[in-house]
């Protein structure tokens, strides 16, 4: 199939420019994959001169031709291009309007400069059709076209070399080597004709063109002729641009993708009748293909389908050897721009290729800021793992922290060098010091938690050693009790700080955060000394009655005291009385800081060597300034270590006093009754009279055998008498109540006992009756209530059996010891309480 030319019109007869018809056309002849390896060729020449036919014949075109017999009309209007067949490289061939046409008249020299100068911008070869027969001739057609082109050369300012190839038609006989000076000495004087630019005066017209003269026979006489000669002619258009080829310098071409904004650009500066800087218009053509390469590129990554799947993968998570992927994508868009523009301006290819460059890293920056995001986030969450398998090993906190530190952010960094694009030399230090501050800030905030863990087990220590001893000593109120806190409070202090200082070692703490934390634990260890205390001083009176019922209720061994009467209950008194007091004095401030104080002296002057003792007292003591407990604080105690001010002493006393009193009073009766179940025999006094006054009698009794027989008797039946009727110890429980219960028992026993001897004289079997104490034990013990029962273990067997009796009615009674007893155990049971 025979190759197409695909002719199209350029610029219609109106001067408008078909962009879209030289788009088609160039992609149809894929111009833009020739980059500089192309050729331009026009043809100029008097309208009808057979231009057309020419350029079918010698490029294998299908230029319209006129009908040779439909007269010599203009066939051929504005400008075309076509693609030249079989010629290499490619060839791109412009038909202008013929000159000097009938048609067009004299307005149409501005269209002819036009074209002209259009056809000279961006040709490499311009074809110059004349008669032969117009050489040499005065008004020869040529000379206004000659006269125009080179007019308009002067214009593009450009000393690019052109080729002008003129073609003689319908040669004559003359032989070309005639012919030829002829046309060139005509072109000369053309040439020196035409004014010339400022500094262009001198310039040879051979600086600015190719001269080149060819002839060629009729086509219409000498067809055969003529297609031969054109066929050589053809030879001259093969490579024409290599060098030594027909083509001129080229200096102005531009790359074929270039090559449709370029001619548009030229037309439109023509038309506007502007000046024709070829240079700069080079500059310009190769600026702004060269950012629509830019711009296409740009565009292609966006819609890249690699491009955007790693953009979507990355916002899932961290891709590996990213940094690699996409230098991969920039570098092979870079490459197509620099296949692409390869053609243009250096200076603005490259240009362009940075902005391109530039436009790229910009849109992939987003995706390495992502991934960075990613490993920061790895990196941070690898450093919390690691920190906390390193501490589960037991290795110190700081040199774990660091050791974890130092390899999170070595990951991070491997990672930036992953994902980092080469060209680009992006900066991940931001990132890099983001990520030290939250491994920081994590570091620090596992420090403070395991600290505080530390510090709060340490705390609970001091709490647990220091509470129930300090409560312990607080209790015992000796002399030496503050002095005891304060050395345990120091060695436990001391001991906790040892283990605490070798548990927080790992933490290298800097010396000041060191020191704050041991001064917190001396005070938290003090502040449970001082909490215990309050504690204490809150409950002092209930230990003060402890203390005293401790005392006045034991004796030096420790046993339960049993008031026999020979006690002396005015020094047991006082004894406990001072021991309550010293537990006071004890409780009354905190001595924690070894300062002597005169509390205890103040207080025993005070009160237990009576000066405000009494309650009476109180109204004149109070406000006087002579009484050292009419005050809110104590002398040499600061008001953060009173626990008990003078005042408060002072009324604790008196309640103490009060509380204490009866207890004091329920001794004393015990004893007294005591005395008096122990002295049952008359007094001597009373005996030595008896015996004095009695002594007559008594003789007289003593002569006499049958007195002494019926005193005998009369012993005996006294004797059973008192044993039965238990007179000892009804006596034990008061004169009175003994002649009470003895008168009313004494007459029914002594029947019972006359009638029993009776029945014994008579020879009845009796059965034994138990004996009266018998009896009277055992029903008392039946008849001891719960209570009783209770109290009767309480106190001593021997108090029992002396103390518990029962009455005729069978209602038990107390002895007043037995009601000290329940005096004693009652208030034991406040004391417990
Ligand atoms: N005498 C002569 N006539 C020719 C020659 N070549 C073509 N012609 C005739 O010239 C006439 C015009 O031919 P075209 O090729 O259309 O001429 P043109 O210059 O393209 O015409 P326009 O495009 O209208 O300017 C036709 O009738 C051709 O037959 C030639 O070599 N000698």
């Amino acid at each position: 199939m025979e190759e197409d030319c695909y002719a199209t019109q350029l610029i219609n007869a109106n001067g408008e420019f078909n962009r879209d018809g030289l788009e088609s056309f160039l992609k149809k002849v894929k111009l833009a994959d020739c980059g500089l390896s192309y050729a331009v060729v026009a043809i100029m020449g008097p309208q009808s001169s057979g231009k057309s036919t020419l350029l079918n014949h010698l490029f294998r075109t299908n230029f319209r031709e006129m009908d040779a017999y439909s007269g010599r009309n203009q066939t051929t209007k504005g400008i075309w291009i076509a693609k030249c067949i079989g010629i290499e490289p490619c060839t791109i061939v412009m038909d202008l309007e013929g000159t000097d046409g009938r048609e067009r008249g004299e307005d149409d020299t501005t269209f002819e400069k036009r074209s002209a100068l259009f056809a000279l911008a961006i040709s490499d070869i311009v074809l110059i059709n004349m008669w032969c027969h117009d050489i040499g001739r005065e008004h020869a057609a040529n000379k206004p076209l000659l006269k125009t082109v080179f007019q308009v050369m002067m214009r593009l300012f450009s000393p690019r070399k052109t080729t002008l190839l003129f073609v003689i038609r319908d040669k004559t006989k003359t032989p070309l080597e005639l012919l030829e000076p002829i046309l060139r000495e005509d072109i000369q004087k053309i040439w020196d004709a035409v004014p010339k630019p400022r500094g262009h005066e001198n310039t040879h017209l051979s600086e600015f063109f190719n001269v080149v003269v060819v002839a060629l026979s009729s086509y219409e006489e000498k067809e055969e002729k003529f297609k031969e000669e054109v066929a050589q002619l053809r030879q001259r258009f093969l490579h024409s641009i290599s060098p030594g080829g027909l083509a001129g310098d080229r200096q102005g071409v531009v790359p074929g993708s270039g090559f449709s904004f370029s001619a548009h650009q030229i037309w439109k500066i023509i038309k506007e009748n502007k000046d024709l800087d070829l240079p700069a218009h080079k500059v310009m053509v190769a600026t702004v293909r060269c950012e629509e390469i830019a711009r296409e590129k740009f565009n292609q990554l966006t819609h890249d389908e690699d491009w955007l799947a790693l953009e979507n993968a990355v916002e899932r998570g961290p891709i590996p050897g990213i940094g690699k992927k996409l230098s991969s994508i920039l570098e092979s868009y870079l490459h197509e721009y620099d296949t692409q523009s390869t053609y243009f301006d250096e200076g603005v290819r490259n240009a362009k290729r940075q902005e391109l460059e530039s436009a790229i890293l910009d849109l992939l920056y987003h995706v390495y800021t992502t991934m960075l995001g990613h490993l920061r986030y790895k990196a941070h969450e690898n450093f919390k793992i690691r920190l906390e398998n390193s501490l589960k090993k037991g290795e110190g906190f700081a040199s774990s922290a660091r050791a974890c530190a130092e390899s999170s952010i070595h990951d991070f960094d491997q990672g930036c060098a992953d994902a980092a694009i080469q060209q680009a030399g992006w900066d991940s230090s931001k990132a890099r010091e983001k990520l030290r501050r939250d491994i920081d800030a994590h570091a620090s905030t596992v420090c403070s938690a395991k600290l505080s863990e530390i510090v709060v087990k340490y705390e609970n220590q001091l709490s647990t050693a220091l509470t129930e001893p300090v409560e312990s000593l607080l209790e015992s109120g000796e002399r030496d009790t503050w002095a005891s806190i304060r050395k345990l409070l120091k060695h436990r202090t001391e001991v906790e700080i040892s283990a605490f200082s070798s548990a927080v070692s790992g933490f290298e703490l800097d010396k000041a955060k060191m020191t704050t934390l041991v001064q917190n634990l001396m005070d938290y260890a003090r502040n449970v000394v001082v909490k215990k205390a309050r504690e204490e001083a809150g409950k002092v009176l209930i230990l003060m009655k402890d203390r005293f019922s401790m005392v006045f209720n034991h004796d030096t061994d420790s046993l339960p005291r049993v008031w026999t009467g020979k006690e002396d209950i005015r020094t047991i008194t006082k004894e406990a009385r001072s021991a309550s007091l010293k537990l006071l004095s004890v409780m009354a401030a905190i001595r924690l800081d070894e300062k002597p104080d005169e509390i205890e002296n103040i207080l025993f002057s005070c009160l237990m060597d009576g000066i405000v003792a009494h309650p009476s007292s109180r109204d004149r003591s109070i406000g006087t300034s002579s009484d050292p407990l009419a005050l809110s604080t104590w002398d040499e105690i600061s008001p953060e270590d009173t626990l008990i001010t003078p005042l408060q002493c002072k009324s604790l006393w008196r309640q103490f006093k009060a509380e204490t009193d009866y207890t004091v009073t329920q001794a004393i009766s015990a004893r007294e009754a005591y005395r008096q179940n122990n002295s049952w025999l008359p007094p001597m006094w009373a005996i030595v009279a008896m015996v004095i006054l009695g002594f007559n009698e008594l003789m007289l009794l003593l002569r006499n055998p049958l007195y002494v027989l019926i005193l005998f008797v009369v012993y005996l039946l006294s004797k059973a008498l008192w044993v039965q009727l238990d007179i000892e110890g009804e006596l034990q429980r008061g004169t009175l109540a003994a002649l009470l219960s003895v008168s009313s028992r004494f007459l029914p026993t002594v029947m019972n006992l006359l009638r029993r001897l009776a029945e014994e004289a008579q020879g009845y079997a009796v059965p034994k009756a138990p004996t009266q104490s018998e009896s009277v034990v055992s029903q008392s013990f039946r008849q001891q209530t719960p209570q009783a029962n209770a109290l009767s273990s309480s106190i001593p067997e021997s108090s029992v059996s002396s103390n518990i009796s029962s009455s005729d009615d069978g209602v038990e009674y107390s002895s007043p010891n037995v009601t000290h007893r329940r005096t004693t155990n009652i208030q034991e049971e406040e004391i417990s309480t």
